[in-house]
Parts: C-alpha cells; sequence; structure tokens
C-alpha cells in the first residue's frame, strides 16, 4: 500500500512543503520504503525530494528549504509492483507534455499489455518496473493526443476517461500538471481510498487537499471533506483568478464499488473514515462477531475449557480484542508490551528479518499468561511468521491453552491490489484446514472471522460489497492470465536480490552475478525518477 496526498494553497506566497511533510507523517503507516514530496514554483517549476527511507529521514529540514511553491504532491512508497528500488520511489516525473508528477496507491492488472502499449504504439521510454510509471506515462499519452501547447479542464478529463478506458485494477493517484493544478481521480471500482477536503482561511481564501485517508483532512483542518467517487476526478487549479474553483467529473460510471476489506482489517488508521465506514468502528464489530463465533465453536471443540484472558497481538488488533473480551465477558490483559521502536514486521521485507523482529517488537509478561487459557487475538494471519512466534512466547511465558483467533477469514490468495501480503505459497493458510493452521502455528485452536461476518461489519449505506479477493481468490476487475505469475517472479527476484545483498556487504556486487543481471540494485539510478537528496 501507499499513501498519497496533494495540497493547494490559496495563498501563492506560501510553500506547501511544510504540511506536505506533515500529512506525510499521518501517512506513514501506508508505506515505509520509500518516500517523496514534489512541489510546484511560481515559475512553473518542479521541485522535489525524495528516496528510500521514512518520511523523516528523507525530508531533512535543508531538503525541505527547496520545495518552494504553493502546491504539491507526496508519496509514501510500500512496493507492491516492481522492486523497492530507489529509482522507484514517486513522485514520478514526465516532462512532456506539460510537465507531470504522479503519485499512485494501488496496482495495475494489465500492466505488461500498457508497457508493450507504451513501447511500439506511442513511443514512450519507461525507465524502471513500476506499474505506477507506467500510468503517468499513459496519461501523458493520452493528454499528448490534443497536441496542443495549453490543455484546459475538459481535455484533462478526456483524457482521464481515456486512461480509465485502457487501464485495469487499483489506483487512486494525485497528479501535478505544472502550474496548472493538482488533480485527484479514483478507479471505477473504488477499490484505493480517496478523499478530498477543503479548509477556510480566516481571509476567507480556501486550501484544499487530496488524501488516502480522512485522518489527514481533519488533523490539517480541512474540515469539510468527501471521498471521491469510484471513477471520478478532481481538478484543483492552481491559479484562483476569476474565482476559479476545484472542478469535480464523473469520468466514467462507476463500476461495482469494491473498497479494499483489508483496509478496515489492518491497513488503514483507526482514527480514518473512509467511504462513510470508520475504521474504528467497524474492529469494534469484528471483535464482538468474533466473539459469538468463538462461543460456538469452543463449546463444540473444546467443551471443557474456558478462556481466562483475551490478549491482543500488539498494535493493529487492540480495537477489535477489547470489543471481544467484552463480549465475551472474560478479562482483557496486555500481555505482549511492544517496543515502540521497531517498525510494523509484516511490511518488513525480508523474512528473516521479519522472524527476528517479531521477538524484538513483542516481550511477554509472565503474569498474564502463566497457568491461564488465553486467547490471543489478531487483525490477520498472513505468513503466520507474527502469530508462530507469538504461540511459541506465549506458551514459554506457561500459558496452558492458547487459542488463536483472527478477525479476518483465512488468507489463500495472492493480494493484487497495492498490498503485498505475500505469494500464495507463502501464506500459512494455503491449501490448509484451519486445524493445519492451528498446528503449523502451534495454537490449541484458530478461531477465524467469517467473510460474510467481516463484510457485515464494515458495511455501510453506501457500501454493500468489498475487494475480498486475498479470500475467495476472485478479484473485482478480473486478472490477465500471466499478472499473477508476473507479480510472483518479481517478487522473487526482489527476494533473490535481497537475500544476495543480505550475503554481500557491498550492493554493487549484486550486480556481478549472472541470474541478477535484470535486478535492479537498491541504488540504482535514473533520469527523471532518482531523488538525489544527499
Ligand atoms: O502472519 P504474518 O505474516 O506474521 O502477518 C500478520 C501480522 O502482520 C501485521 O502486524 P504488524 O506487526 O506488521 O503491524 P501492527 O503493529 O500494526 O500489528 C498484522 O497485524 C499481523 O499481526
Ligand atoms: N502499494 C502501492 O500502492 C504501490 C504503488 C505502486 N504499485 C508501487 O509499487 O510503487
Ligand atoms: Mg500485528
Amino acid at each position: 500500500m501507499c499513501g498519497i496526498l496533494g495540497i493547494v494553497l490559496a495563498n501563492d506566497k506560501t510553500n506547501a512543503a511544510p504540511e506536505l511533510f506533515e500529512g506525510a507523517m499521518y501517512l506513514q503507516h501506508r508505506g515505509q520504503d520509500a518516500a517523496g514530496i514534489a512541489t510546484c514554483g511560481s515559475r512553473g517549476r518542479f521541485y522535489q525530494c525524495k528516496g528510500n527511507g521514512l518520511a523523516r529521514d528523507v525530508f531533512t529540514q535543508s531538503r525541505m528549504n527547496n520545495l518552494v511553491g504553493n502546491m504539491g504532491i507526496t508519496h509514501l512508497r510500500y512496493p507492491t509492483a516492481g522492486s523497492s528500488a530507489g529509482s522507484e520511489a514517486q513522485p514520478f516525473y514526465v516532462n512532456s507534455p506539460y510537465g507531470i508528477c504522479l503519485s499512485h496507491n494501488g496496482n495495475l492488472v494489465n500492466s505488461i499489455e500498457l508497457k508493450k502499449y507504451l513501447d511500439e504504439e506511442v513511443h514512450r521510454h519507461i525507465n524502471t518496473d513500476s506499474d505506477s510509471e507506467i500510468l503517468l506515462n499513459i496519461f501523458a499519452a493520452e493528454l499528448d493526443k490534443f497536441n496542443k501547447s495549453r490543455v484546459n479542464s475538459q481535455d484533462i478529463f478526456a483524457a482521464l476517461g481515456g486512461v480509465m478506458d485502457v487501464i485495469r485494477g487499483a489506483y487512486a493517484c494525485v497528479v501535478m500538471l505544472a502550474g496548472f493544478g493538482v488533480i485527484g481521480f479514483r478507479d471505477p471500482n473504488g477499490i484505493r481510498p480517496l478523499l478530498y477536503g477543503e479548509r477556510k482561511n480566516k481571509d476567507g481564501s480556501i486550501d484544499y487537499m487530496v488524501a488516502s485517508e480522512s485522518v489527514v483532512l481533519k488533523a490539517h483542518g480541512y474540515d469539510n471533506f468527501r471521498d471521491v467517487n469510484p471513477g471520478e476526478a478532481v481538478i484543483i487549479p492552481k491559479d484562483r483568478k476569476d474565482g476559479k474553483k476545484p472542478e469535480f467529473c464523473q469520468l466514467v460510471p462507476p463500476r461495482e464499488f469494491a473498497p479494499d476489506i483489508f483496509e478496515y482489517v489492518y491497513f488503514a488508521r483507526p482514527d480514518s473514515v473512509l467511504d462513510g465506514i470508520s475504521v474504528y468502528r467497524s474492529r469494534i464489530e469484528m471483535g464482538n462477531k468474533l466473539a459469538s463465533n468463538i462461543t460456538n465453536a469452543l463449546k463444540e471443540s473444546h467443551p471443557e475449557e474456558k478462556i481466562d484472558v483475551v490478549i491482543p497481538v500488539p498494535d493493529t488488533s487492540r480495537t477489535s480484542a477489547i470489543q471481544c473480551a467484552v463480549s465475551l465477558n472474560v478479562p482483557y490483559r496486555e500481555g505482549f508490551v511492544k517496543n515502540r521502536y521497531i517498525g510494523r514486521t509484516f511490511i518488513m521485507p525480508n523474512q528473516q528479518e521479519r522472524r527476528s523482529s517479531v521477538r524484538r517488537k513483542l516481550n511477554a509478561m509472565e503474569s498474564e499468561f502463566s497457568g491461564r487459557n488465553v486467547l490471543l487475538v489478531d487483525d490477520s494471519i498472513v505468513r503466520g511468521t507474527t502469530s508462530k512466534e507469538i504461540v511459541a512466547m506465549a506458551k514459554e511465558a506457561g500459558a496452558k491453552k492458547v487459542f488463536f483467533a483472527s478477525c479476518a477469514p483465512p488468507i489463500r490468495y495472492n493480494h493484487i491490489y497495492g498490498i503485498d501480503l505475500a505469494d500464495t505459497k507463502a501464506l500459512v493458510a494455503f491449501n490448509k484446514t484451519e486445524q493445519e493452521v492451528a498446528d503449523a502455528i502451534g495454537a490449541d485452536k484458530v478461531f477465524y472471522q467469517r467473510l460474510s461476518d467481516l463484510v457485515d461489519c464494515c458495511k455501510a449505506a453506501s457500501v454493500k460489497n468489498f475487494e475480498v479477493g486475498v479470500f475467495t481468490g476472485s478479484y473485482i476487475t478480473g486478472v490477465e492470465d500471466n499478472y499473477i505469475q508476473e507479480l510472483e517472479k518479481i517478487r522473487a527476484q526482489n527476494q533473490r536480490l535481497r537475500d544476495h545483498s543480505d550475503r554481500t556487504a557491498s550492493i554493487d556486487a549484486c550486480i556481478d552475478v549472472d541470474d541478477l543481471v535484470d535486478i535492479k540494485p537498491d541504488v540504482d539510478i535514473s533520469i527523471y525518477n532518482r531523488g538525489d537528496y544527499t
């Protein structure tokens, strides 16, 4: 997943960069691999700072000082297509036509076909493996068709309509057109989230923001906000002369509205409201539903046992675990203490790193486990890395029986829309029954949320369906025949590269390894897309 953000301030004498940076801090959980900001100054020039790392490390004060202009866009990246090479950090830039920067959240499932089209039909050079660079060039090629020195809003909407006709997959994007403005648009199924907001200044002027999560808008005072609709775009003009205001356009008829349910399970911050659904409230409901299923299932499988204590696997599952304990009428205890200086383990790219960091990150308190039947609650079980380690720690801390509950149903399929869960074969539930999963992670029993219950927990008046392909293997946009194989191939290549660079002190050494020649090392340099911020 990625976090995206765009800002246009009313006062053209002020810089948007400080707010773009602040906003990045609110979206950091959506991507920890790379961060980038691009701004546009009064002469229509772009200024950029991007690279691998967390926002606070990439955006240093001295680099921020160079980012001038009252509009700009931000990106927080968690690679889900291509590699984690520095050259794939976003925003991406093309100089023709007009100068365009783009930040993208999502994955294009027909990227192979699109790349071929760009090469053979419109002769555009693609310099990385990122599908976002492809998306940007498709947009540029559509704009090019007008063959004008300056485009207007109607041209941009028409070009975006053309983009939506040819690209397939998940995309929420913020785009900046040099000297013109910031554009936000969202895929016709609304798979990835995007919101638009307004902030009224004391002098009556209005600032605008487009962002992945409502929490950024709220925190920055953009109180008047709403979701961008599936298949809709908004253009926010940089120039406010003649009373110019943002323009909205429904570009293509919306298709089946299906936001990715994993936003609610794991990804989004609990204090965000996406598509009118409170992430926090949906997690509370997940705890309730889970509890009622557990009560029934436990009666069947372990009629003689009772749960003594509910313990969350911090952090994401806390909201659901508390409610699950309330519903079960069982004490809730924080049995694991989290070291706040270790990041999200699931996002860490390297398997070995993930395993050891679970123990570095969570420490079990014996007093809460010893001699008790514990119910551990987590939001999801993906590879099983966390759960296996956690169950072992609970047992080492003296637990009698360890039951493990997941707020999500078994994850048995690839996630193809921009959350890099794992290859199907690396998923612990792949080709396994629930009991086999319990055996694999060492638990006495695993309780999974039912999919219909999960949907009920999230659904609202405005949203009845969700993208749930990770649980069913059936994806809302359909998938090109070879897309999943291609995704898995790239993941495997990236893994080999990481394993190799772990073994060698020098990253450059990778280049000499025969079977890695086609893989980009972290130090990969590209012409416009490398943020040389050293
Ligand atoms: O089965 P696995 O492959 O181990 O992945 C699942 C775990 O990964 C996530 O936790 P993470 O530590 O990344 O983030 P959190 O602190 O937000 O819970 C998620 O909350 C699960 O605990
Ligand atoms: N997770 C995302 O949304 C990533 C966007 C894009 N597919 C990339 O890998 O850079
Ligand atoms: Mg977790």
